[in-house]
């Protein structure tokens, strides 16, 4: 195809002309060739329609001219300046301050008011935030809108967002006005008038080229130049009197970009679009942030649970270090036998140690070995088994475990059982629930391997053994014959005594051989108990993390999400001169917007579950002031990680092909 050529001539002035194109071709990945080497000389002024079939290519010449796009091969220069050299600082320059854009889509902000849609190109051109109602408003006023002011984008009707559009692109003071089919989608009377004010621009010195398939738009025009098939034709008013015409005394460039007071980056901007940004998408924001929200309440509850819960043990195992001792049978089954046949005499042995104050005995069953029901097994076949805690223990033992039982007298009752051989049990109140008992009545009976048992009483509590609530403790008798039971003799000695009495209590049982029994002091347990509440510290904390990254992962989909349905809005502001580096800020503030406010949420849901929990179980909730401000932060941080991507995406996408849609 022959190259393409609408060259003025150059001796009609030394002024370079304002646009200046030679052999500039375009073509697209699947091998389209748009142009194909068009030259094209537009002079300061002038008021050119380029016009022609569709897909001729009309669109990616305007958007070469305005440098949102750029050529494949050919020259381009804007006031005699090679603009393939320019760097992208200059780039942005240029459309901040050299072009205004009014495209078929009037690409209006819906959430933002009509005076910040209109001021938004004085945002980006850096004009001062004092300075810019003033300049919104002359922008607003002449294309009729001055009282529509503060309504929203949504609200506009679409002849008065394109008519915005225009105010948006006519405020900035540019000295180049490029729109494309600017009245595509208006009716023939709200086109007419964007005809006028596009040619009342032109009267006050813009240069105006417009892309149109209008022939009302068309005739406006001073130049009319078709492109057929990548190339231009000269068609009307490109001869000498379009050159006086042009050349008539208008605001020069340099003027023109000058006339506003220019501010520097305002970071307050940034701040507010992140907020605007946030607050506009409701819908979206919540779904983040409640992602957020729910990382960062996992992780301060996991740290404040197993703090708290490390503390409650904490204080049990020292207050039980101080006057608790706990002795077992070492050998053989026989061994264990006699140690429980022996029981008496042991607890009267010890009672005539110094320092003890008492002794009981206690063995744990497991309630998979044992059937415990409440009927008798053959007459309900298929009845549901107890499974919680299952226990034997002696009355002494219960006594040193501070056990409420009632009625009173239940606990004396329970052993004086035992004397007469006979099987009792006592209920703890939360394994009664489970076992379907409402309450514990006289009469009642449990079934323990089709043995009865007369429940004697139930269990309130337990200072010392919290969990006996929930368990069922059976007295010796009721497990007569039992093979392989493991007993515990728990010692109370008085305060301090324990270190004392260790070697002193194998002795006192069994002088000959004292290394039958196996003394443990509870204080033994404290070294145990950190490295298990470090080891399960750490895999709690590890769960959640992994927590936390999950919801960052998930809050930064939506986010990458919102980037996509932005993605005209992200090149608007780029074709009005944003720089990568300012689109990107905003989606990184808005992340850590939305990340606060999740941290925020998330390390009250994590305290408030932390403190019902406890409350719930009675203990102490530890809760440090830094897990707070640490959860919030952590939503900042990672709302920030969550928004790199997405940020990037935002600034790197390409601007024509965003503004296309
Ligand atoms: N980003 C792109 N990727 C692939 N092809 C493209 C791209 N942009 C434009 N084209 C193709 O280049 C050709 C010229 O497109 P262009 O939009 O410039 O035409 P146009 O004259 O403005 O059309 P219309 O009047 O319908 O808007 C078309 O065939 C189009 O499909």
């Amino acid at each position: 195809m022959s190259d393409c050529g609408l060259q003025r001539q150059r001796d009609i002035g030394p002024r370079a002309p304002a646009i200046s194109l030679r052999g500039v071709a375009k073509s697209f990945d699947a091998g389209t060739a748009a142009l194909r080497g068009c030259d094209l000389d537009i002079e300061e002024g002038d008021f050119v329609a380029i016009v022609g079939a569709s897909g001729s290519g009309k669109s990616t010449l305007l958007n070469i001219i305005g440098t949102l796009d750029r050529p494949d091969r050919g020259e381009y220069r804007l006031h005699g300046r090679r603009v393939e050299d320019l760097p992208e600082r200059e780039l942005n320059r240029l459309r901040k301050q050299t072009f205004a854009f009014v495209f078929q889509e009037s690409h209006v902000l819906r959430e933002e008011t009509a005076a910040r849609n209109a001021a938004l190109g004085l945002r980006v051109q850096g004009v001062r935030r004092r300075e810019r109602p003033a300049a919104a408003a002359k922008g607003l006023a002449r294309v009729g809108l001055g009282h529509r002011w503060s309504t929203r984008g949504r609200h506009l009707s679409g002849g008065e967002r394109q008519r915005l559009a225009f105010a948006r692109a006519a405020s900035t003071g540019a000295p180049i006005l490029l729109a494309d089919e600017p009245t595509g989608n208006l009716d023939s009377r709200n086109g007419e008038e964007l005809i006028a004010q596009l040619s009342q621009l032109n009267a006050e010195g813009t240069t105006v080229v417009v892309v149109t398939h209008d022939d009302r738009v068309a005739a406006a025009a001073h130049r009319r130049v078709r492109i057929a098939d990548g190339v231009l034709i000269e068609e009307s008013g490109g001869g000498p009197e379009a050159e006086t015409r042009a050349r008539a005394p208008r605001g020069t460039l340099p003027e023109r970009a000058n006339n506003v007071r220019r501010a520097r980056w305002d970071p307050l901007d940034d701040v507010s679009d992140a907020l605007s940004s946030a607050t506009s998408r409701i819908g979206r924001s919540a779904m983040v942030v409640l992602a957020f929200a729910l990382g960062v309440a996992g992780l301060t509850a996991s740290v404040g649970l197993s703090e708290s819960a490390a503390a409650q043990v904490s204080q049990r195992i020292s207050a039980a270090a101080l006057d608790e001792i706990t002795v077992t049978a070492t050998g053989d089954p026989t061994t264990q036998h006699e140690f429980f046949a022996r029981t008496g005499q042991i607890r009267e042995d010890l009672a005539r140690v110094e320092g003890v104050r008492g002794s009981g005995v206690t063995a744990t069953l497991s309630s998979q070995e044992y059937s415990v029901t409440v009927l008798a097994p053959h007459s309900v076949p298929g009845q549901s088994r107890f499974r919680g805690e299952l226990l034997t223990a002696d009355g002494a033992w219960l006594g040193l475990q501070g056990a409420v039982a009632s009625p009173q007298g239940a606990v004396a009752a329970f052993d004086a059982a035992n004397q007469r051989g006979q099987p009792a049990a006592l209920i703890g109140e939360g394994a009664a629930r489970t076992l379907g008992l409402d309450s514990v009545a006289a009469g009642q009976q449990l079934w323990i391997d089709g043995r009865r048992v007369d429940v004697v009483g139930a269990i309130r509590g337990a200072a010392r053994a919290p969990g006996l609530g929930d368990a069922v403790v059976v007295n010796f008798a009721s497990l007569a014959g039992r093979a392989g039971l493991s007993p515990v003799l728990l010692v109370r000695t008085e305060d301090g005594y324990p270190a004392a009495l260790r070697s002193a209590i194998p002795l006192a049982l069994d002088a000959a051989q004292p290394g039958t029994y196996t003394v443990s002091l509870t204080a033994d347990l404290r070294s145990l108990r950190r490295g298990v509440s470090a080891d399960l510290a750490d895999l709690v904390r590890v769960v959640s993390w992994a927590l936390l990254l999950f919801s960052g992962l998930g809050a930064a989909s939506a986010m990458y999400l919102a980037v996509q349905s932005r993605s005209a809005e992200i090149a608007l502001r780029r074709a009005l001169g944003a720089s990568r580096p300012s689109i990107a800020r905003i989606f990184l503030l808005e992340g850590a917007v939305l990340g606060l406010g999740g941290g925020l949420l998330g390390s009250a849901f994590g305290v408030g579950a932390v403190v019902v929990y406890c409350l719930l179980q009675r203990w102490t909730a530890v809760l440090s002031s830094e897990l707070v401000w640490l959860g919030t932060g952590i939503g900042a941080v990672v709302g920030v990680a969550a928004a790199v991507y997405p940020a990037w995406a935002a600034a790197t996408g390409p601007i024509a092909e965003r503004i296309r849609g």
